[in-house]
């Protein structure tokens, strides 16, 4: 079986982070591991408090893992210092697996930061050079590529300004712009726009999340980039069209809608 390995917070209302990935891995039908960076206590309206995870916690998790098991594919979400953005460039340059897939978290829906602030810069000079995929929102992209983005056309130049911090290839989501929620890809040499169309819900909770575990989980199967993120992008697709009205505020994406249904 393939496996894949989140490196990524817990979100105890199990819409964003490690739960995501984890429910993401196992409707996608790869066997899903973990390593915990941080605690959240959070619900689908707010992060009530954060507990970051001891730096040799996070490297033995990921050793543990690697040691034994072994990992098709590595997706990686909240990171909350600099610290444990070196933690993990260290691991990662030990085990140098073949597919890592970055979501650079920082900011939660609900406006909490979940990425000190002064921390880019390692996230830019450690981490974009391991990544074969980075996968920005807006708000990250404009931060990554110190650029405004208020249209398409300027996410074209922000996926060159990316690619200069040396990952292999960048995917910026268009959830956070007008319109359709289009998906730019970009691997230096070749553009590509993975189309999306609009679900009118509020519930959005761990899209981004979703959407990088399924290319993970879809390169842990052995599929091309752009294969894996077409259909990474279908998934998260129907999963949001699908989303559960639970919780006040923002709710999550549905990851095993064919078998609630039979349920509700
Ligand atoms: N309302 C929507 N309908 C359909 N697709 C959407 C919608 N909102 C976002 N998407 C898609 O979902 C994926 C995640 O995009 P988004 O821009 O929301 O990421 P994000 O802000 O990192 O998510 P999060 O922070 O909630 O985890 C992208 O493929 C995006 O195009
Ligand atoms: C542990 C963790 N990781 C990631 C997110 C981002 O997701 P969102 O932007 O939907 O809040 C989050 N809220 N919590």
């Amino acid at each position: 079986m393939k496996t894949a390995l989140t490196i990524a917070g817990s979100d105890s209302g199990g819409g964003a982070g490690i739960q995501a990935d984890l429910k993401t891995f196992s409707a996608l039908g790869v066997f899903g591991m973990s390593a915990i960076t941080a605690i959240t206590a959070q619900n689908t309206v707010e992060v009530r408090s954060v507990q970051n995870i001891d730096l040799d916690m996070i490297s033995d998790q990921i050793a543990a893992v690697f040691d034994d098991i072994g990992v098709d594919a590595v997706k990686i979400g909240m990171l909350g210092t600099s610290a444990i953005i070196k933690t993990v460039a260290k691991s990662l340059i030990k085990y140098k697996p073949e597919h890592v897939v970055l979501d650079p978290v920082m900011v939660s829906k609900g406006g909490h930061h979940l990425l000190e602030r002064n921390a880019v810069a390692e996230l830019n000079e450690m981490l974009l050079p391991l990544s074969s995929l980075v996968t920005p929102n807006i708000p990250e992209a404009e931060i990554l590529s110190s650029r405004k983005i208020n249209s398409e056309p300027d996410m074209y130049k922000a996926c060159r300004d990316i690619m200069e911090k040396g990952p292999k290839a960048v995917l910026i989501k268009g959830g956070h712009l007008d319109g359709d929620p289009n998906d730019l890809f970009y691997d230096g040499k070749q553009f590509h726009l993975f189309k999306g169309e609009r679900v009118e819900t509020k519930n959005v909770h761990g899209t981004g999340c979703t959407l990088s575990s399924a290319i993970a989980a879809h390169l842990a199967k052995g599929e091309s980039m752009l294969t894996a993120i077409g259909n990474a992008k279908d998934y998260i697709t129907a999963a949001i069209a699908e989303s559960l009205d639970i919780g006040q505020g923002h709710g999550p994406a549905n990851h095993f809608h064919h078998f609630y249904e039979q349920v509700y």
